[in-house]
């Protein structure tokens, strides 16, 4: 694959293999999770995520999604619990969407598609850097949270006013004092398996963290994420949609439940 990797039917998840063998490895993510496969592990701990809003930086249109960074200089934002050991430092969200509210999500349940799919990743503080922990197989922790279509949610909000200023590739804007906590659902529990990143490089170093319950957008909210582009200023405009890698094959993986 000459041209960078993408979402589109030259250069996307069927193609990615071409330049990042590992695409067709064993612990590849997203998978589709099927509930009453998962074991319940009592074993499992209760997930602890603390997160100082402070730390939030900004949000940038990197041309496959957008995303919110943090400062992941100090463990004032962190992941503790669940299936990990240690401390994981947020470093930012992203989110997977559609262009149609039948799809976007990239794990599936019971073959169900989401509309929309939120990711918090996480790294694991063992190593000195992110880029460090994302080549390691216990490196990062990535929380995915399902997004279905019903009320406003007013906790997304602030993040969707501010794609506006990011409209396309490579633009960005400050985006400071946000809780990213108030984007999880209720309920914790969840699903976790070891995958990797969805996206090129696809390092197999993630593990997973799936919420059972999803959190609510409204039809226009998901309007919003759409009104994104994948291109630059000045290029032929295409819409910011799909950006989902479809679910992997699960090679032998168990996928456990926090939950009975
Ligand atoms: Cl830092 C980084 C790299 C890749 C992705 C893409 C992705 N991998 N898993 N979920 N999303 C997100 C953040
Ligand atoms: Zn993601």
């Amino acid at each position: 694959m000459s041209h960078g990797w993408g979402y589109g039917p030259t250069n996307g998840p069927d193609k990615w293999g071409d330049d990042f063998p590992v695409a067709n490895g064993p612990r590849q993510s997203p998978i589709n999770i099927v509930p009453k496969e998962a074991q319940y592990d009592s074993s499992l701990k209760a997930l602890k995520l603390r997160y100082d809003p402070s730390n939030a930086k900004g949000i940038l249109n990197n041309g496959h999604s957008f995303q919110v960074d943090f400062d992941d200089d100090t463990d004032s934002s962190t992941l503790t619990g669940g299936p990990i050991s240690g401390t994981y430092r947020l470093r930012q969200f992203h989110f997977h969407w559609g262009a149609s509210d039948d799809r976007g999500s990239e794990h599936t349940v019971d073959g169900i598609k989401f509309p929309c799919e939120l990711h918090l990743v996480h790294w694991n503080t063992k190593y000195p850097s992110f880029g460090e922990a994302a080549s390691q197989p216990d490196g990062l922790a990535v929380v995915g949270v399902f997004l279905k279509i019903g009320a406003a949610n007013p906790r997304i909000q602030k993040v969707l006013d501010a794609l506006d200023a990011i409209k396309t590739k490579g633009k960005q804007t400050t985006f400071d004092n946000f809780d990213a906590k108030t984007l999880l659902p209720p309920s914790l529990d969840y699903w976790t398996y070891d995958g990797s990143l969805t996206t090129p490089p696809l390092l197999e170093s993630v593990t997973w963290i799936v919420l059972r319950e999803p959190i609510s957008v409204n039809p226009a909210q998901m309007a919003m994420f759409r009104s994104l582009l994948f291109t630059g200023e000045g290029e032929a405009p295409c819409c910011m949609v799909d950006n989902y890698r479809p679910p992997q094959p699960l090679k032998g993986r168990q996928v456990r439940a926090s939950f009975k």
